[in-house]
């Protein structure tokens, strides 16, 4: 997309006092430096106070062997135009309340959370605020400025005009330090390029809140700073902003307004970084000088200085709903007060999107299929090795059964091959998308999750864009091993065996998707083969369809690999095909290929009842994988 050069207006209000008095940290702008400035779109609506009480959170540790509860009852309160850190040991519970508190997770959760006095409505929410899940879940293949412009025809207005969008692609951008490194790939970037890369994508749309978990983790010092200023400066313009940090240094610490403490799931401090030491001199528990009053904290929070204090400190926090740390605890309005402030006619006619999503499924749909495009003309793996796998794969094939197919003397060797064929097309696809899909998926749980567009536009988009890709690498090879292994040139059956290798290729991916959408990589490497061994076995190759037991009979009809193979056959030996000649050898058994017919237990007619069964058996693992998908994307939370 061509950006337009609209002069950015640099309003910088990072570094003013905010509407509490609170002053932010002094760091002299660079010419470059990311987060200084602050953006030119500043929050147009209403700031958006968080307060949650008796919050908990309880995870099923599998069957029969109960619960466990990560979040004790904790309160908090998270105010508008702040940056707030939460704090406290590995395994506090810091993510699980970010979760909690963003809507990610749903499942096991209790207690209220309020929304400018008014219970959270997650539908409401949803549209205000963004989730920047640690890590960083980007398009790789894209650059910088195709990642911004893919997402603002997601997220922005389709009324907007590319100049328009432009302007606001420039501005994040600008105001990140992005702007140089526009042209760069995804996958090229550094981390904290890719960090603030992230934080661009969902800047997009302008929210009033946004959740970051560990901004920080794997950054060096600069660019740690880097990335809290940017989020400090957006903070001061009207934002709500709230990150988990480890164990942040001193100056970063400062950076802060405002840090919640946790410890194995419960509140310590919560109030504003320069009140922490008073705090602990008050709880009994002074910080020593000299000591980084962040790291004193955690050190407590860990029990190092006695398990003790611990409680000491829960109970003088009263678990998150002390509110005297803050600064002018008394100017903090209360629920009723909030509710009068932000009336509910507001509201609605702040509330401009109705449905779930900000552009319409037709918009959606089209942007995610330009995108999958993109991505396939340079994808290494799904495009350019699978078409490479393909010309390799047929021209190997082709060589081993040379002239296999005319050959009377040869039916066997050439039935072996159809069958080496349908293997081709099952294994290839299959495994390409079980070991791709995974990661595709948790980059479809953050935009989802981010309201970026509905599953259905995403599903239908990979469907839309998968299917050239396999019409041609089906295409390559079909003709590649057609003509080696001397395949009657009559166009009739070739096209019935191209249709039933495509068909098979979409069946096999499907599985694979299916697969994929359920399993993570190792689960997945090992279930995809082993659950088609038994598809292959009721094929008919082997054990031919007429010798399956009876009782494994069924399995002939459920396995689509043999409605591949009756295919092949039908499209090969079916069509009355004359008898074949016998040049390589003096005793030619199934020169006839009626007796080959017999013998294998195929009737050579059923091709069109073998299309109908993979177009059947296509359309239920297609549906299944689409639930599937649906079922994993609530599953997770
Ligand atoms: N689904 C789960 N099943 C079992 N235990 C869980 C689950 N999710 C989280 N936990 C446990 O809950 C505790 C809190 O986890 P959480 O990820 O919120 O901690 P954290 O403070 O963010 O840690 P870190 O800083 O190391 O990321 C940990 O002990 C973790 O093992």
């Amino acid at each position: 997309m061509m950006l337009a050069g609209a002069e950015i207006v640099k309003e910088s209000v990072a570094f003013k006092k905010d509407d509490h008095g609170n002053s932010a940290a002094v760091i002299a702008p660079g010419p470059s430096q990311p987060g200084t400035m602050g953006l030119t779109r500043v929050p147009t609506k209403e700031p958006v106070d968080i307060q949650f009480t008796n919050v908990t959170c309880n995870v099923s540790l599998g069957i029969n062997k109960g619960t466990k509860q990560i979040l004790h009852g904790v309160n908090g309160r998270l105010r508008p135009k702040q940056l707030i850190a939460i704090m406290g040991p590995s395994g506090a519970g810091k993510s699980t309340l970010l979760d909690v508190l963003s809507g990610y997770r749903t499942t096991g959760v209790g207690g209220a959370i309020f929304i400018n006095g008014r219970g959270r409505i997650m539908k409401n929410f949803k549209k205000m605020s963004c989730y920047i899940q640690q890590d960083d879940r980007l398009q790789g293949l894209l650059t910088v400025g195709e990642n911004m412009t893919i997402a603002a025809d997601l997220k922005l207005p389709t009324k907007m005009d590319k100049y328009e969008k432009g302007e606001v692609i420039e501005d994040i951008l600008t105001n990140l330090g992005l702007y140089e490194h526009m042209n760069t790939r995804g996958a090229q970037l550094s981390g904290g390029q890719r960090k603030r890369l992230s934080i661009a994508l969902e800047l997009i749309n302008n929210p009033l809140v946004m959740f970051l978990d560990e901004p920080t983790t794997g950054l060096d010092s600069s660019s740690c700073s880097q990335v809290v200023q940017l989020c400090q400066s957006l903070a001061h313009q009207g934002r709500t902003i709230v990150c988990t940090v480890h164990q942040p240094s001193a100056t970063l610490f400062a950076l802060f307004d405002q840090v919640y403490v946790l410890s194995a799931g419960n509140c310590l401090y919560q109030g504003t970084t320069t009140n922490l030491v008073p705090y602990l001199e008050e709880a009994g528990i002074p910080c020593p000088i000299y000591h980084n009053p962040a790291d004193y904290i955690i050190e407590l929070a860990c029990g190092e200085y006695g398990e003790d204090k611990i409680p000491i400190l829960i109970t003088k926090a009263e678990n998150g709903k002390a509110l005297q740390w803050f600064n002018n605890p008394e100017t903090i309005p209360t629920m009723e007060l909030l509710r009068k402030q932000y009336p509910l006619s507001v509201m609605r006619d702040q509330d401009t999107t109705t449905g779930e999503e900000e552009t319409p499924q037709s918009n959606q749909r089209s942007v995610l299929i330009k995108r999958g495009f993109l991505k396939a003309k340079r994808d290494p793996t799904m495009t350019h090795l699978r078409l490479m796998v393909n010309v390799v794969v047929g021209i190997m094939l082709g060589a081993l059964f040379i002239n296999a197919g005319n050959e009377g003397s040869r039916v066997l060797e050439n039935y072996n091959l159809l069958f080496a064929i349908l293997m081709h097309h099952m294994m290839s696809p299959m495994m390409l998308t079980i070991l791709t899909f995974p990661s595709e998926m948790s980059i479809l749980l953050k935009e989802h999750f981010n309201r970026w567009y509905s599953l259905g536009s995403y599903y239908i988009s990979i469907t839309i864009v998968d299917l050239p890709i396999s019409i041609v690498s089906c295409a390559i090879f079909s003709v590649i091993v057609y003509l080696m292994s001397s395949q009657p040139l009559d166009i009739a059956r070739f096209a019935m065996f191209f249709a039933i290798s495509v068909y098979t290729v979409l069946v096999a991916q499907s599985f694979g998707l299916m697969v994929g959408a359920v399993f993570n990589v190792v689960n997945g490497t090992f279930l995809g083969p082993t659950l088609s061994v038994p598809m292959m076995m009721f094929a008919g190759f082997g054990v031919t369809l007429r010798d399956l037991p009876p009782y494994l009979a069924w399995g002939s009809y459920v396995s689509y690999l043999r409605y591949g193979l009756e295919g092949y056959i039908g499209a090969i030996y079916g069509l009355d095909r004359p008898t074949l000649e016998c040049n390589e050898a003096k005793y030619c058994h199934y020169r006839y290929p009626r007796t080959f017919l017999k013998e294998i237990a195929m009737s050579p007619n059923m091709f069109w009842w073998d299309i109908l069964a993979l177009t059947v058996t296509l359309l239920v693992l297609r549906t299944a994988s689409f639930f599937l998908l649906k079922w994993k994307l609530s599953a997770v939370r």
